[in-house]
C-alpha cells in the first residue's frame, strides 16, 4: 500500500483532475480519478437501455458491471469488460446521466470498496485520489486533505475553454445543475475538520500545482512528526 494518501476534493472545473495528475507525476505518486468509477457506471447503465433513475435495476446490473482504470498519471486509461470508455466517459449524455446514479448510497459502498482496493494496491510511494467524498469518507485518515475550489464563474470559463462542441451558456447550466444534485448527497463546497482549502480563483494553473504541492508537502511533514 501507498504510504501517503493524498486526498483531494472539490466541484466541477475546479481543476482537480488535472492538478491533481501534475502534483502526481511532480512527486512520482500515482493518481486515482475516483468521478471516472461513477461515470463508467452511468456509461454501463445507459449502454445497457437502463434508465439511470432506476435505482433497483442499476443495482442489480453492479454484479456485471466489470470496472477497471489504471493509476498512471500520464496514462489514464478506463475499462468497462473489454471496451476502452476513456473518451466516452467524458461525453455530455453520460456527465447528465452521473449524478442520478452517484447519489445511491449502495452505488456509493460498492464503489468505495474498489477505490480502496486500488490504493491498497498502489505500487508507488503515495497516491493522489481526487473527487467528491475522498477528505470525508474514501480516505479521511489520509496524509494530506484537501479541498480545491474555484469561484463559479471562473471554473465554468476553465471548462468552456476546453474543446467542445456545445456553447458556453450550456456547458455553464449542465456544470451548475450537476454540482447542485451532487451537493445533495455529498458536502464539497465546505472543508470538513483538518481539511486545507486551496482557492485557485486567481491561480493560474502550474501556480495551483505549486500551492498543492506546498500544502502536501506541509501536511505531510507534520503528520511524520505525530
Ligand atoms: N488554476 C487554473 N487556471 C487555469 N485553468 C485551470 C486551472 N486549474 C485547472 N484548469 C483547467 O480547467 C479545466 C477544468 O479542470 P479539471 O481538472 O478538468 O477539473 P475537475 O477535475 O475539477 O472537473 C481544465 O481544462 C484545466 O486544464
Ligand atoms: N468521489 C466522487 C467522485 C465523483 N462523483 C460523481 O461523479 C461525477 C463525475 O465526477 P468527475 O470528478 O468526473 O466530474 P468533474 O468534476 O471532472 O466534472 C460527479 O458529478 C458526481 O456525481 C461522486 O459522487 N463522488
Amino acid at each position: 500500500m501507498a504510504d501517503i494518501i493524498v486526498a483531494i476534493d472539490g466541484p466541477a472545473g475546479s481543476g482537480k483532475s488535472s492538478v491533481s495528475k501534475a502534483a502526481a507525476r511532480r512527486l512520482g505518486f500515482d493518481y486515482l480519478d475516483t468521478g471516472a468509477a461513477y461515470r463508467a457506471l452511468a456509461w454501463f447503465v445507459l449502454d445497457r437501455d437502463i434508465a439511470p433513475e432506476d435505482t433497483e435495476t442499476v443495482l442489480s446490473s453492479l454484479g456485471a458491471f466489470d470496472y477497471s482504470i489504471s493509476i498512471d498519471p500520464s496514462e489514464p486509461v478506463v475499462m468497462v469488460g473489454e471496451t476502452d470508455v476513456t473518451d466516452a466517459i467524458r461525453e455530455p449524455r453520460v456527465s447528465a446521466a452521473v449524478s442520478a446514479v452517484a447519489r445511491v448510497p449502495e452505488v456509493r459502498s460498492f464503489v468505495t470498496s474498489i477505490f480502496r482496493s486500488t490504493m491498497d494496491a498502489a505500487p508507488h510511494d503515495g497516491i493522489v485520489v481526487e473527487g467528491r467524498d475522498i477528505t470525508t469518507v474514501v480516505a479521511p485518515d489520509a496524509e494530506a486533505r484537501i479541498l480545491l475550489t474555484a469561484d463559479e464563474e471562473v471554473r465554468m470559463a476553465r471548462r468552456s475553454a476546453e474543446l467542445t462542441s456545445e456553447s458556453a451558456a450550456d456547458v455553464g447550466e449542465q456544470l451548475r445543475s450537476r454540482d447542485r444534485a451532487d451537493s445533495r448527497v455529498v458536502d464539497f463546497l465546505t472543508a470538513a475538520d483538518g481539511v486545507v482549502t486551496v482557492d485557485s480563483t486567481h491561480l493560474d494553473f502550474d501556480q495551483t500545482v505549486d500551492a498543492v504541492l506546498e500544502v502536501i508537502a506541509r501536511e505531510t511533514t507534520r503528520t511524520s512528526h505525530g
